[in-house]
């Protein structure tokens, strides 16, 4: 694995990680107290002080946010990660990433790995890290380039027109976002599809104060040339447009808006966006800050006139709007149609996207998804999108109660395993409250948004207490002080969230909710001369002929699918913690992060971790795996599923307290154990990869193929002619030379250059695989031949090769060629991994500047990794 080649510092850097990871424990589950909040919190503490950011609780990570850059996710990082059993390292995103996508791999089963934790806790940035390690560590060929760029550069074009700054967070997701990212059967990521969720478009005509509308609209002004903003009638100061400046601070310390504009300009012409589309794109940005600067008065007749023409000459580059209302409702409606033009040129964002990153060939793949939704938020004033994002948090703690701490206590006592209940909190309660049928708040909410002209925000609040009034996570206004013993203003209500309570203010709710733009504008945006609003309103006027739902259903229902997308998929967890409300890097807030801790319910995961087991797998699944490891098992085993993994796993030597075996899946306590199970069936595959070469080549061909190579007069002479290297040099070059190639030519080199020994006449080959722990003597010259992945000293690229060993030297062959050769006279030592990542290093003098003939000689390291065939 590609550490850093001869670099020192880098070389060293393994094991100085290792070192400094020696800070309490790496997994939670290893604490003395497991049932003590406080050594929980002396650990994490502990191990933040000296950045150590991540812990785990078995398979999940803890992650708190270090507020400032960490030299832990550089390349070498990540080819660190690379193929290593996540507990041989200390705890990282990079280690989650890679274990979903090997058991990928190796499972051909879906994933996804859900990142969660409250605003400016890290999720997005978690999620981007784990985007670049799969970008970087994956197999990709120069095709497939571009499909790793759009990926990649499909976030800063969302983050500029879905995130904001709020007082949580500079950079905060205003919207949902699940990535599925499609692989191929060789692992190599070929597309990505993304869903978004409700994004809050409130923010385009309203920010509290020290917040921000949407970043493009800052990354225009800043970054874009003269002749753009003179196109559109901008002038570069934000101050300039109402729009921009409710928050008073368009200007933010943290952000480099003209850099991320360069950013999102590159990314528009990889992914594929037409000038035209970006065009339309500024056009539509440049209109909602012109809109926003429309002022009306009044005229004689009551009637709203607007008081300046000049922002109206640009707007109608886009569409132009004449319709008699009062001054109010024409602001209304002002703020209406910005607010409708910026949704859903959101919505087309991510569509094209989409259609730039999908993948049209229609073989299966399997996929990885990411999700990162905005976190749960608390606010001075929390109003209807605060409840979305809080009711969307709940539905993901409750995805997770149902996938662990539920799931599998249920499934041990199902099982017939022994096991002492972990009482939890279970927010389906909450959930219930929000979505129910007829009876929630959503429904509530809705039966009010259908009585136009009557419902008022307040007739809606009425209505809550009404229904849901005695409801224990509800407290209306007249109940706040004996429940809470905090009073609440008349229009508040009330929920006891599982993240703590919330206060939210009803006004706004219904309309909001109803979302609705006037019939006569929505033709004039039809009508526009804007492609993209064009589309976007025409598709809609479509889609829509009966009563749209609402904004709160529709986002239940794409929540309720997101889930079944979910369930279907094998999890993985992060759990982001925020460490202090300042941003403040190295500032632990016990209080905050002790809430946080009770909330997550990673007290309760620990106790369920400690007390369960890392995986189960069906009898039958887990033998049709193994099977090859036990000669009992192996090919068939014809008795019942359960004795055959009895006798499997009694052959292998797992110890009694590693296992459990239930009614119908066996149980592992440890990862390990897994892991070294699995490592295991990577060797014997190996070897079964080469037994069925030997089967369908027959050796007397392989031989004559191999002699036939060099003419046997010639082959014979050579033979004759010892042990020279020059000799092993020409006949390595002749088998290489041969063109036969059955199932892969890598697969044919090996078996041709070494077979298993003890059952044929000396070296002679036999026609079965070796078993476990038979070693492979080559014939004649070459002593070991293995494929193996060497690391370039140029970006550590990873190269597939063959390990060929001779008598005097040892080689590294491509297909068809010697590539390079070390000659065991000139070695200077050889280093190996104390992991089972199976890397050597071979350490050859950098002086060595000799030229061999057709290969270059080895100088400085050679880094290689054992691979086992596939
Ligand atoms: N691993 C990290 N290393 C360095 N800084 C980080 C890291 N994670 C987060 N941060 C810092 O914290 C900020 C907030 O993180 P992020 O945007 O990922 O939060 P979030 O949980 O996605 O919040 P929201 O729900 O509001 O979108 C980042 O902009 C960055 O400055």
């Amino acid at each position: 694995m590609a550490l850093g080649l001869e670099d020192n510092t880098d070389e060293n850097m393994e094991g100085a990680l290792i070192a400094r990871d020696r800070v309490g424990v790496q997994d939670f589950v290893l604490l003395d107290s497991h049932t003590s909040e406080t050594a929980f919190l002396n650990n994490l503490r502990k191990r933040y002080q000296e950045n150590l950011i991540y812990t785990y609780i078995g398979t999940l990570l803890v992650s708190v946010n270090p507020y400032k850059e960490l030299d832990i996710y550089t390349v070498t990082q990540m080819q660190l990660y690379r193929g290593v059993n996540f507990f041989e390292l200390p705890p990282h995103l990079y280690a989650i990433a890679d274990n979903a996508y090997r058991v990928m791999c190796s499972e051909y089963n879906n994933h996804f790995i859900l990142i969660s934790g409250e605003s400016g806790a890290g999720k997005t940035e978690a999620s981007k890290k784990i985007l670049q390690y799969y970008a970087v560590t994956c197999p990709t060929t120069e095709q497939l380039q571009i499909v790793r760029d759009r990926l990649l550069l499909s976030n800063p074009v969302l983050e500029a027109f879905g995130n904001a700054k709020t007082l949580r967070n500079d950079n905060s997701s205003r919207f949902g976002k699940y990535m599925d990212i499609q692989f191929d059967f060789k692992g190599a990521p070929v597309g990505g599809h993304i869903l978004s969720y409700l994004i809050e478009k409130s923010r385009v005509v309203h920010q509290n104060h020290g917040e921000r509308n949407f970043h493009i609209f800052y990354q225009l002004l800043e970054g874009g040339d003269k002749d753009l903003l003179c196109w559109l009638g901008l002038e570069r100061n934000p101050q300039k447009y109402a729009y921009l400046i409710q928050g008073r601070c368009a200007k933010v310390f943290s952000i480099n808006d003209k850099n991320d504009w360069k950013i999102v300009r590159k990314a528009f012409s990889i992914i594929d966006f037409t000038e035209k589309d970006i065009e339309h794109l500024f056009g539509i940005v440049a209109s909602v800050l012109h809109l926003g600067n429309i002022q009306f008065e009044e005229d004689s007749n009551g009637h709203a006139i607007i008081r300046d023409g000049t922002q109206i000459k640009w707007i109608s580059k886009v569409s132009l709007l004449r319709y008699p209302l009062n001054v109010d409702l024409a602001f209304y409606a002002r703020d209406a149609v910005a607010k409708a033009i910026y949704g859903r040129t959101f919505t087309w964002l991510v569509n094209k996207i989409n259609g730039s990153l999908a993948n049209k060939d229609s073989t299966r793949k399997t996929v990885i998804g990411l999700l990162d939704i905005y976190g749960f938020e608390v606010l001075d004033t929390n109003s209807f999108e605060q409840f979305c994002i809080n009711y969307c948090n709940e539905k993901l703690q409750q995805l997770l109660i149902e996938m662990t701490l539920k799931a599998e206590q249920e499934e041990y006592e199902l099982e017939g395993i022994e096991w002492e209940p972990i009482p939890y909190f279970n927010n389906k309660i909450i959930c219930d409250l929000v979505e129910q049928k007829h009876k929630g708040i959503i429904s509530i909410l809705d039966e009010e948004c259908l009585r136009p002209g009557e419902a008022t925000d307040l007739s809606f609040l009425e209505k809550l207490e009404e229904k849901v009034g005695d409801h224990a996570h509800f407290v209306t206004r007249k109940l706040a002080d004996q429940k809470t013993r905090k009073s609440i203003d008349w229009v508040d209500f009330r929920l006891l969230h599982y993240a703590g309570e919330v206060t939210y203010c009803a006004v706004g709710f219904l309309e909001k909710n109803n979302d609705l733009l006037y019939r006569n504008l929505k033709e004039v945006l039809c009508n526009s001369k804007n492609g993209i609003i064009r589309e976007c309103f025409l598709l809609s006027e479509l889609d829509n002929r009966r009563r749209p739902e609402t904004v709160a259903t529709q986002f239940k229902n794409s929540l309720m699918s997101l889930i079944e997308i979910l369930m279907s998929k094998e999890p993985s967890y992060v759990r982001c913690i925020k460490p202090n409300e300042n941003k403040e890097p190295g500032k632990f807030d016990d209080y905050l992060i002790r809430h946080q801790v009770k909330y997550l319910g990673l007290m309760e995961h620990l106790r369920v971790r400690r007390a369960g087991f890392a995986y189960r797998r069906k009898y039958e699944l887990f033998l049709q795996r193994y099977k090859s490891l036990c000669p009992a098992t192996w090919p068939h085993w014809h008795g019942p599923a359960a004795e055959g993994v009895e006798r499997l796993i009694k052959h292998i030597g797992y110890k009694p307290e590693e296992y459990k075996l239930g009614r119908t899946k066996i149980f592992i306590r440890f990862p390990k154990t897994l892991f070294a199970t699995e490592d295991a069936f990577e060797f014997r595959k190996h070897l079964l990869a080469m037994s069925l070469l030997f089967f369908f080549l027959p050796v007397s061909r392989l031989q004559a193929k191999y002699k036939g190579c060099l003419g046997k007069r010639e082959y014979q002479k050579k033979r004759e002619a010892g042990r020279s290297s020059g000799t092993e040099d020409s006949l390595l070059q002749a088998v290489l030379s041969s063109r036969s190639c059955c199932f892969g030519r890598f697969l044919w080199l090996a078996s041709v250059l070494a077979w298993p020994a003890g059952t044929g006449k000396g070296s002679e080959p036999c026609s079965r695989a070796p078993w476990q722990g038979e070693t492979l003597i080559p014939p004649r010259c070459f002593q070991y031949v293995t494929p193996v992945i060497k690391y370039d000293r140029n970006g550590f690229k990873p190269r597939d090769r063959l390990l060929v060993l001779t008598q005097s030297s040892a080689y590294v062959v491509e297909m068809a060629k010697i590539k390079q050769k070390i000659d065991y006279a000139t070695l200077k030592g050889i280093s190996t991994s104390n992991l089972s990542d199976g890397i050597v290093v071979i350490h050859v003098p950098e002086d060595n500047k000799q030229k061999v003939e057709n290969c270059d000689v080895a100088t400085g390291g050679l880094w290689l990794e054992a691979r086992a065939c596939s």
